[in-house]
C-alpha cells in the first residue's frame, strides 16, 4: 500500500551523544516504528532492549574506514530524499529496492567540544568532522514535507506524543524542524571553518562569525513596543545564564536575562558564600558572609526598596532557610548553582518568581577560556575580552597616605573594588564588613556618584571604605567622602591632580590605596 507523507513507519537514529536515546527509541518502537541505526547507536539500543535493524544490513555494505563511511549510501539517502507523492520517485525506489525513511534523528560528532580542549591535535580534530551525519540531516531537512528531522532532544517529546496519538505532524512543524536542522549544520560548519582557518585561535579574526542559536523568542525586548529574542552561544565553553536550566516560573523577559547575567558575573567573583541583588543592570546590594542566609539579608538590607523586585544571584545552592527569607518579598529571578528540595518547595509557591539553576556557570577555574564580550553599535560590533582583572595583592599595591588600612579595611577595600567592577560608571561603592552600604552608579560626574552613594545608604556611612572605578579628577570627591565619614579609599590613581587628591585624604586622616587598575563599565 502506498505510504502517506504522514505515516512514520521507519526511523533512522544515529547519535554520537547517546544520552536519553534509549527512552526515545523504546517509545518509537512501541508505537510500531522500525528503527535503523549505525554501529554504536545500534549496540546501545540493543543493550537497552530495543529491536534495531543495522544500517549495514540495509545497505548490504559494512561500515568502513573506521566509521568514515556508514550511511553514505543510495539505500539510505534514496530512502530519505525520495518524494512520496512523486510517482517517478516511487517507481525508481521500487526498481532499486529503496524503502522510505520517515524520521531521522541525529546528533553529530562533538567537533566543538573536541577543539575546545587545548591538547587536541589537528588529526584528532579532523576525525571529529562529521560527514555522514550532516549529509543525512541536510537531506532530511530538504525533504521535510516527507521526513521529520530531529537534531535537538528538546523536540523528541512533541514528536513522540504526535506519533503515539496517531496525530498528523503538520507541515509547519516539519518546516520548523528543518530550519532548525539547517541552522545546526551551518553553525557546525562555521565552527570547522573557524578552526581550520586559524580564526579560532586569534583574539580578533579578520572576519568575525560568532555562532548563536535561537533559544527562544521573548515576549518583548527592553520595552513592550520592542521585539526581543534570546540566542544561546554555540561555544560550549560559554556558560552562564544561557546554559542555566529554569526550574520554576514564567517566561524570562529580556531584562530578566540581562540582570541575571550581571548578577551572576559579580557573585562568581567571590569564593565564600555571597549574594548579589541586581536592579536595572546594577547591583543594589552585595554581601559575603558566613552563611547564604546571612549574605542574603545583608545584601537585601543595603537597599530594601530597590531589592524589591530584584534579580538575585547566589554562589551556593539555595537552602530552605534562605528560601523562606527570600519568599517574604517579591523577587523576579533567583539564579544559583542549585536549589535544595526544601528551597524549591518554598519558592515554587510563589507564582511570579523564576528559578534558574546554573551549576556549570560555577564550574570553571582560573584556566577558564575567555569569552569575548560583544556589543552592537550602529554600523558595527564592539568586541573585547572580559574585565577579569583582580585587585593587586597587598604587597604589590601602593599607599598614597600616611594612614595605613587595618586588616578588616583591606578586606573591605578588596570587596568594594570587586563590586565596583560590576557597577556602571562612574561608580562609587561604600562598604563595611564585606557588605555594601551605599552604591553610587551611572553618574556623569564622579563627585555626584560619591554624593549618591551616601544618599543611597540605608545605615551609617561612618567608617566605610569607598571604592572608585577610576581616578578622582579633583579633590571634591574626597571632600564629599569626608562628609560621609569614609575611613579610606581604594582607587586607581593616575590623575594629573593626584597630589591634591592625596593631600585631601591625608587632611581627613583617611587611607588611600592605589590599585593602578581602572575598571570602567559603560
Ligand atoms: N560516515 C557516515 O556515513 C556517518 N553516518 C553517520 N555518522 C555519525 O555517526 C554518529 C553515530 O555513530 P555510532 O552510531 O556508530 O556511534 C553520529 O554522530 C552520526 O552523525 C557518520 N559518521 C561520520 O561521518
Amino acid at each position: 500500500m502506498a505510504q502517506s507523507s504522514q505515516e512514520i513507519r521507519r526511523a533512522l537514529i544515529s547519535v554520537s551523544d547517546k544520552t536519553g536515546i534509549d527512552g526515545f527509541a523504546k517509545r518509537l518502537s512501541a508505537a510500531g516504528v522500525e528503527i535503523l541505526s549505525t554501529g554504536g547507536t545500534a549496540a546501545a539500543l540493543r543493550t537497552a532492549g530495543v529491536t534495531v535493524t543495522d544500517v549495514s544490513s540495509v545497505t548490504n555494505f559494512p561500515e568502513i574506514l573506521g566509521g568514515r563511511v556508514k550511511t553514505l549510501h543510495p539505500k539510505i539517502h534514496g530512502g530519505i530524499l525520495g518524494k512520496k507523492k512523486d510517482p517517478g520517485h516511487q517507481a525508481e525506489m521500487k526498481t532499486h529496492g529503496i524503502t522510505p525513511i520517515d524520521l531521522v534523528c541525529i546528533n553529530l560528532y562533538p567537533f566543538e567540544k573536541t577543539v575546545a580542549k587545548a591538547q587536541t591535535t589537528l588529526d584528532e580534530a579532523c576525525e571529529q568532522i562529521d560527514i555522514g551525519g550532516p549529509a543525512m540531516v541536510r537531506a532530511s531537512a530538504k525533504n521535510f514535507q516527507d521526513v521529520v528531522i530531529l537534531v535537538d532532544p528538546a523536540d523528541y517529546e512533541r514528536i513522540l506524543s504526535l506519533i503515539e496519538s496517531k496525530s498528523p505532524i503538520s507541515r509547519e512543524l516539519r518546516q520548523e524542524l528543518a530550519a532548525k536542522a539547517f541552522r545546526m549544520t551551518s553553525a557546525y560548519d562555521a565552527a570547522i571553518t573557524a578552526y581550520l582557518s586559524g580564526e579560532a585561535k586569534e583574539d580578533f579574526p579578520a572576519i568575525f562569525r560568532p555562532a548563536f542559536t535561537l533559544a527562544q523568542t521573548l515576549r518583548y525586548g527592553e520595552n513592550p513596543h520592542q521585539k526581543g529574542a534570546f540566542y544561546r552561544s554555540s561555544d560550549p565553553a560559554d556558560r552562564g545564564v544561557g546554559t542555566a536550566v529554569k526550574r520554576w516560573g514564567k517566561e524570562l523577559s529580556y531584562n530578566n536575562v540581562l540582570d541575571a547575567h550581571s548578577a551572576l558575573a559579580l557573585v562568581k567573583e567571590f569564593s565564600g558564600p555571597a549574594t548579589v541583588i541586581v536592579k536595572h543592570n546594577n547591583p543594589c546590594g552585595a554581601a559575603t558572609g558566613d552563611s547564604l542566609l546571612d549574605t542574603y539579608c545583608k545584601a537585601r538590607d543595603t537597599d530594601p526598596v530597590s531589592s524589591f523586585g530584584g534579580v538575585v544571584a547566589m554562589n551556593r545552592p539555595v537552602d530552605g532557610e534562605t528560601a523562606r527569607e527570600m519568599a517574604k518579598i517579591f523577587l523576579e529571578v533567583v539564579i544559583a548553582p542549585g536549589f535544595s528540595p526544601e528551597a524549591l518547595e518554598v519558592l515554587t509557591k510563589k507564582k511570579d518568581i523564576r528559578l534558574l539553576e546554573a551549576p556549570d556557570a560555577f564550574a570553571g577555574g582560573a584556566g577558564e577560556k575567555e569569552i569575548l564580550e560583544l556589543r552592537s553599535v550602529s554600523g558595527g560590533l564592539l568586541v573585547q575580552t572580559p574585565d577579569r582583572i583582580v585587585m593587586p595583592t597587598r604587597d604589590k599595591i601602593s599607599l598614597a597616605t600616611k594612614r595605613v588600612p587595618t586588616d578588616s579595611e583591606w578586606e573591605d577595600a578588596l570587596f568594594a573594588f570587586t563590586v565596583g567592577k560590576h557597577v556602571r560608571s562612574n561608580s562609587i561603592i561604600l562598604v563595611k564588613d564585606r557588605v555594601t552600604v551605599g552604591i553610587g552608579a551611572g553618574q556623569m560626574s564622579r563627585v555626584d556618584s560619591v554624593r549618591l552613594s551616601g544618599m543611597k545608604a540605608n545605615r551609617t556611612t561612618q567608617g566605610t571604605v569607598l571604592a572608585s572605578d577610576a581616578f578622582f579628577p579633583f579633590r571634591d570627591g574626597i571632600d564629599e567622602a569626608a562628609k560621609l565619614g569614609v575611613a579610606g579609599i581604594v582607587q586607581p590613581g593616575g590623575s594629573i591632580r593626584d597630589k591634591e587628591v592625596f593631600e585631601a585624604a591625608d587632611e581627613y586622616g583617611m587611607f588611600m590605596i592605589l590599585t593602578g587598575v581602572r575598571h570602567f563599565k559603560h
